[in-house]
């Protein structure tokens, strides 16, 4: 296989080289900075608006660069954003991951490249069965069995677009920022009524899913993911808060996904056992 520059792609990522991870998300860009097998550096960047190239590149990522990185650095993309993937395409170091390269089973075609490389990067890091709840600009609830296989899951508006099309869309309603704390369940302000509905009911239906998922695999982890995991993490454990030390917080998911199709290219060790 070779790149779009026709250098052979195996050559370009040896063991202890600097490679650069973007997934592409609805709301933003997430870049990651990686040396072999190091995540290195994250950062967060808006779309892209021009064409990326190797003289934009260290105005759109300044801090995820070194000085001395004249090179083209190899860059491996996610993207559920197919506009945003085109103006990727131009950097000579790019190569998109499409789903074939997935070592799940049972996936389906349309399924969100982010959301099998999470739930991937989720396994490879805790251990198959696992649970991946991606709190982002969708949510989404993505399963896999002890055997790699996609049991299924779950997409719904994540928590800002659910504030965001309350605030559009109604006459009376402001828009709000997501709340740092849990709201109360019974509100008698505009603001804490908003703040309850959505963020009550998305903490009974992660209930919902998180019980039956347990009830299927006792044992396994369950993981939280995307822009708004911290908060809802802090949500979920100010309520009853069953359970709670079984969530984990890891936002890097996405980029153990992207490492871990990209093993192929790196001299590195195993990846430790996967616990089940
Ligand atoms: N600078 C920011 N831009 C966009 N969303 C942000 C920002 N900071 C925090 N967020 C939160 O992150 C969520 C989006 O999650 P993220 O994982 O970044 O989205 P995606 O991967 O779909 O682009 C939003 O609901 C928002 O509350
Ligand atoms: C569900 C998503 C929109 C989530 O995107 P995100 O919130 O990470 O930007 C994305 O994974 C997607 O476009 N999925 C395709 C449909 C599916 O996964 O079934
Ligand atoms: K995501």
């Amino acid at each position: 296989m070779t790149t779009r520059a026709g250098v052979p792609e195996n050559t370009l990522m040896t063991f202890l080289d600097d490679w650069l991870a973007l997934a592409i998300g609805n709301s933003r860009l997430h870049w990651g900075r990686f040396r072999g097998d190091r995540l290195e550096s994250v950062l967060d960047t808006p779309h892209l608006t021009v064409p990326l190239s190797l003289d934009n590149l260290p105005e759109i990522v300044p801090d995820l660069l070194t000085k001395n990185a004249s090179r083209v650095l190899p860059l491996r993309i996610a993207s559920v954003v197919p506009r945003q993937t085109e103006l990727c395409a131009g950097y000579p170091g790019a190569r998109v991951i499409t789903l074939a390269e997935i070592p799940l089973e049972d996936l389906y075609p349309t399924l969100g490249i982010d959301r099998a490389l999470a739930v991937l990067g989720a396994g490879e890091r805790y251990g198959f069965p696992c649970l991946v709840i991606d709190a982002g600009t969708a949510l989404t609830f993505t399963g896999v069995d002890a055997g790699r296989r996609l049991m299924g899951g779950a997409i719904l508006p994540g928590l800002g677009l659910q504030f965001r099309s309350l605030g559009e869309r109604t006459a009376n309603l402001p828009y709000l920022e997501l709340p740092g704390e849990l709201p109360p369940l019974w509100a008698r302000n505009t603001r804490e009524a908003i703040e309850s509905g959505i963020i009550h009911t998305l903490r009974a239906g992660m209930e919902r899913f998180i019980e039956d998922w347990w009830k299927r695999y006792p044992d396994s982890s369950i993981v939280l993911s995307g822009g708004d995991a911290d908060r809802l993490e802090r949500y979920w454990r100010a309520g009853e808060g069953r359970a709670i030390g079984k969530l984990r917080l890891d936002r890097t998911l996405i980029f153990q996904g992207i490492l871990s199709v990209s093993v192929p290219f790196f001299k590195r060790d195993p990846i430790p056992p996967i616990q089940i």
